[in-house]
């Protein structure tokens, strides 16, 4: 276990003494805060930061891979429950509450808080600081990791999130099935620029398609790391995500498993993307599959073949072997086909709009060519979408 003590400039003693006093004004003691749980030490690479002085009575251990990143700045703290437009009748989703800083002003505005953080030393103080405010009767806590806990029903999510978990924590909320408002996230600022990013942005991702086709996304501000105690080595941006009104008619397990094909290199061109011979394998397995009649046979006999097959797995290899060439060259001229008739196949993903990314899905699914796994499928619904971000 490593400890670092912490840097000694004079603005960040100035920011831990801010924590020790609000420490104290929050009742906690001292000794509770300094030992480590049996949850901690099951992650010996973790990296704490200490808010004081090792011999020092008052401490709160920060870890680093929990991205204990408090956010201290009032002005800042108001500007985004502002922003979010709480209502005294609303539920508001905060994942990673800490010792309470948005939590307080958030019970305030809303009818009632859903509080999900991990560390049970966390909740403890922030039980504490509700308790004193009056506002406990407001607050529910779910001491838990948020990528395991299941939501419950709530109007708004507002959030100074562990950047850790951002991606598969958006995906989490947008594809949750869950109504809700919107989603006020402070966010790294790279991945905040992600999500706002369109076709052409060198920004723009997988997870920017994937988010656009079901929300909007709107710039709040940028936040510096400065605001943080600990300063993080990174500066930081509000977005408001808000899920569409309507949202296309495609089946979302097809939708994901496409783009994940198209962004897998965002940068070659789709004819380059589909002419790799692991990934015609790969469709044209799941092709035949799926269409189990005559008319959708994707082949037609003794034709001359120009794929050498470079296969990974057994598996590929073995199917491979059992289909002719002339089958899989065949295929692979149906995909050229289709990606030169919408004209696309020299056209890059990350330069293509939704709109665009769907017409080809749809040339692609008309044509008998799946992306899913629909017949045994492996994952279909939105934790196993999350899950692929995870890593
Ligand atoms: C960036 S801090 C924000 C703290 C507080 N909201 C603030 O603004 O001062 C993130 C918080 O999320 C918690 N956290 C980290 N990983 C989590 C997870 N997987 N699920 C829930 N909470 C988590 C951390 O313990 C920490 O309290």
């Amino acid at each position: 276990m490593l400890i670092l003590k912490p840097k000694t400039t004079p603005l960040y003693h100035s920011r831990l003494i801010f924590l020790q006093r609000s420490l104290r004004n929050l009742g906690t003691k001292s000794s509770r805060y300094s030992r480590r749980s049996s949850d901690e030490e099951d992650d010996p690479k973790d990296q704490k930061f200490q808010n004081a002085e090792e011999n020092q009575p008052d401490r709160l251990y920060l870890y680093k891979s929990k991205g204990q990143h408090l956010l201290t700045n009032t002005r800042i703290l108001d500007a985004i429950v502002r922003r979010s437009d709480v209502r005294p009748t609303d539920t508001v989703l905060e994942i990673g509450p800490g010792t309470g800083n948005l939590t307080v002003k958030l019970l305030e505005a809303a009818k009632k808080v859903v509080a999900i953080e991990i560390d049970k030393r966390m909740v403890e103080v922030l039980h504490k600081r509700v308790a004193d405010e009056g506002l406990q009767d407001k607050l529910h806590v779910i001491c838990k990791d948020a990528m395991k806990a299941e939501f419950p029903r709530f109007d708004l999510v507002v959030a100074n999130i562990p950047y850790g978990i951002s991606s598969p924590l958006v995906a989490k909320l947008v594809y949750g099935g869950n109504p809700f408002r919107s989603a006020t996230l402070l966010l790294q600022k790279e991945f905040a620029r992600r999500l706002l990013a369109k076709p052409g942005d060198s920004e723009f991702n997988r997870l920017a398609v994937n988010v656009k086709l079901v929300a909007d996304v709107e710039f709040v501000m940028d936040v510096s790391k400065r605001e943080f105690l600990p300063c993080p080595k990174v500066d930081s941006s509000v977005v408001i995500i808000r899920p569409k009104a309507e949202i296309p008619d495609v089946n979302l397990d097809e939708w994901w498993a496409f783009t994940k094909t198209c962004f897998c290199k965002k940068n070659k061109t789709l004819g380059a993307t589909f002419k790799q011979k692991k990934k015609l394998i790969e469709l044209y397995k799941l092709a035949k599959a799926t269409s189990s009649n005559a008319e959708n046979s994707l082949v037609a006999k003794n034709h001359e073949s120009d794929i050498d097959y470079d296969s990974e797995t057994d598996e590929d290899v073995g199917f491979a072997s059992s289909c002719s060439d002339s089958e899989m060259t065949l295929f692979k001229e149906k995909i050229v086909g289709i990606l030169k008739t919408g004209g696309f196949h020299d056209k890059r993903p990350s330069k293509l709009s939704n709109e665009e990314l769907l017409y080809i899905l749809s040339l692609f699914n008309q044509a008998g060519i799946y992306f899913h796994d629909h017949v045994n499928p492996k994952g279909s619904d939105n934790v196993a979408f999350a899950a692929a971000y995870t890593s």
